[in-house]
């Protein structure tokens, strides 16, 4: 018997995920960002679901915006360009042994065809569109080799897939440029040229890409943001090199917008280490002195009181930085109950519940006390529940993990960066390293932005609910991280030679319109989920085959599917109030969920229509032999 409960609904009915698989895998997958691999959101799909509470209470509630590390480190695998002859060159395309999802990918790429090492000729041909051929199958190649583990879940090995997700999409076309200039560095007169030709190619299609997919953000022409600008004035007086300004963008707060037309690879913005807000700064007040006594402390804790002062200093160094600070920063976390309520049935309710429960026991275990204790160094009047609350949403919307050249990862506050909105299609995907060379933050472009256009980040492959919660907003687009965890029981199924089970060990779904797949056995649901389904009922059944017993089995799997999601949709019930903000967003919300079920809910029927007719069919063979 499979049991399969949807993460979510009401509070009453959530059960979570194994705790222990989601930490060690987030732990390995740490240890992999830091040393190799890009850290953007592999994490997020755990960090979504299972919230860790230790040391670093406030920061784990939030994977915040992480180091972005991947094309400044070790090249996360081997590519290379070889020279052969005078007018043809290849590229070598090598997934890494050591990449944490090997074995899946290698059997991905294998289902289209290629091996985990593939040597592509670039040929300077006559023939017409042979440079897009080529270009295909090295995106091919490059795409499967970027997956993130979230969309390794979702991949379809069937299909020919022109995108798993914007981010993805960007890392393949950016590997290559990286490929190309690399390559470029040594090679004949001849095969610059084809390997120029490229290069352009690959612009043009970041370029379209960015066209079609981003959605861009609207200039609120008439506001004016003169704090902003003093504070960009004080960021150049202090090295600060910058070709974005800052304006209000619709529905969104501050932006950065392009100055002038910006290439991919363009520095946006570069940031001298010495204007960052990072621990050190604190290692020089008194209140580090009496923290740093305290079990437990953390640096990002440390810091979280340090800002609740220096928001008053009137002598801070960051005086004008705190300035431009909202008074509000109207993230999940200060969501009326009204707004709350209205979230029930839905996947953020939970997440809401837990990170301000979460956070009012911290706040309770260091206030009074410390008022009480110290108040020379914490004054009551500063550390209030709300003014904790303000720093807390501070931290987790505008902090970024940044590692500096001392190979420390640190979570610092940066003056100028923080205006930067975040994008499912960003401009900006990897900042999150320290340049030894010239001791500063580059905010470099992985896609092309024009004079006048917003030019955003990625903060992380985070869901919706995420979002919501600690930043505050729903983004603008299809955003392929939303995803419902199942948590679904009998886990310990028998596999046999010919028929493996995929090893999965947690499952989710997400809107199937994001899958080209509709067809019999797939039905636009991820197919570790429907493998592991079919096999929990039916363990020795060959199954993807037309015979009776298959097909029934497999309209059993589609008929669960469907009642789970139509309970989440009964659960769901519409209430139309959205006077305020956070009633909005929870309105935005519920609507987004909602919509999902619904798509999973209709692949189900459609599938089930399918397979009865197919069952028909099969009886109708059976009546005539
Ligand atoms: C690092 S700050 C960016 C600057 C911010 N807009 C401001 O005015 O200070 C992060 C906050 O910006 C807003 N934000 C970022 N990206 C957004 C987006 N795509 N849509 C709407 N709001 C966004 C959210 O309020 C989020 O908490």
């Amino acid at each position: 018997m499979c049991l399969v409960n949807v993460l979510g609904g009401t509070i009453a009915s959530v059960l979570p995920l194994d705790p222990k698989h989601s930490e060690d895998a987030r732990a390995k997958l740490r240890t992999d960002c830091i040393l190799r691999f890009p850290v953007t959101g592999s994490c997020s799909f755990f960090a979504a679901q299972s919230p860790c509470y230790s040391l670093c209470w406030w920061l784990q509630l939030r994977e915040n915006h992480e180091a972005n590390l991947a094309l400044f480190s070790e090249v996360i695998f081997c590519c290379a360009a070889v020279m052969d002859t005078d007018e043809e060159c290849s590229i070598v395309l090598e997934l890494s042994e050591t990449d944490p999802f090997f074995d899946k990918k290698k059997k991905l790429l294998q289902s289209k065809g290629f091996s985990p090492k593939e040597r592509i000729y670039l040929r300077s041909s006559s023939k017409p569109g042979w440079m897009s051929a080529t270009v295909e199958v090295l995106l091919q190649i490059a795409r499967i080799i970027q997956l993130n583990e979230l969309e390794l879940y979702f991949a379809e090995d069937d299909v020919s897939v022109e995108l798993y997700s914007p981010r993805n999409e960007l890392e393949a076309l950016n590997s290559i440029v990286l490929l190309t200039d690399i390559s470029l560095s040594s090679c004949t007169h001849l095969q610059t040229n084809i390997l120029l030709g490229l290069r352009q190619t690959i612009l043009d299609l970041i370029s379209n890409f960015g066209d079609k997919y981003s959605v861009k953000g609207v200039v609120e022409k008439n506001h004016r943001c003169d704090q902003e600008e003093r504070l960009i004035e004080w960021g150049e007086s202090n090295g600060v090199m910058t070709q974005l300004k800052i304006a209000y963008i619709e529905e969104a707060g501050r932006g950065a917008i392009a100055r002038k037309d910006l290439k991919v690879g363009d520095i946006a913005l570069e940031i001298p280490v010495s204007i960052i807000i990072s621990e050190e700064l604190v290692h020089e007040t008194d209140m580090y002195d009496v923290l740093k006594e305290m079990d437990g402390m953390s640096s990002e804790t440390i810091l979280l009181l340090w800002s609740m002062k220096e928001k008053y200093n009137f002598d801070s160094k960051f005086k004008i930085y705190f300035d431009t600070l909202p008074e509000k920063f109207n993230t999940g976390l200060s969501f009326s109950i009204e707004a709350i309520t209205m979230l029930d049935g839905t996947l953020v309710l939970e997440e809401i519940m837990q990170a301000r429960q979460h956070l009012h026991a911290q706040y309770d275990e260091l206030f009074p006390v410390l008022c009480n204790n110290f108040p020379d160094i914490f004054p009551p009047e500063l550390y209030t529940w709300e003014k904790f609350l303000w720093a807390c949403e501070l931290w987790y919307s505008n902090s970024m993990k940044i590692m500096y050249s001392d190979g420390k990862l640190r979570t610092c506050l940066i003056p100028i960066a923080g205006f930067l909105n975040h994008s499912l299609c960003p401009h900006i995907m990897h900042y999150g390293k320290v340049d030894p060379a010239t001791n500063s933050l580059k905010f470099c472009l992985s896609r092309s932005c024009r004079s006048g256009e917003e030019c955003c980040l990625s903060y992380g492959n985070f869901s919706s609910s995420h979002l919501i919660t600690f930043y505050g907003f729903l983004p603008q687009g299809d955003n392929p991280y939303d995803v419902i965890p199942l948590d679904i029981d009998g886990s310990d199924v028998d596999s046999t030679e010919d028929m493996p089970v995929s090893n999965w060990t947690t499952h989710m779904i997400r809107g199937t319109w994001f899958s080209k797949n509709h067809s019999t056995f797939s039905y636009g649901l991820p197919s570790p989920l429907l493998d592991h389904l079919r096999r929990s009922r039916s363990p020795l059944l060959q199954t993807k085959t037309f015979l009776q017993g298959n097909l029934e089995n497999e309209l059993e799997v589609l008929e669960n599917l469907k009642y789970i999601f139509d309970d989440m949709m009964d659960n769901m019930d519409e209430i139309d109030h959205d006077n305020s903000w956070d009633e909005k967003l929870a309105m935005d919300f519920k609507y987004l969920q909602r919509r999902i079920a619904y798509s999973v809910s209709t692949s189900c029927h459609t599938g089930m229509d399918k397979l009865k007719n197919e069952l028909c069919k099969c009886m109708a063979e059976d009546v005539e032999g």
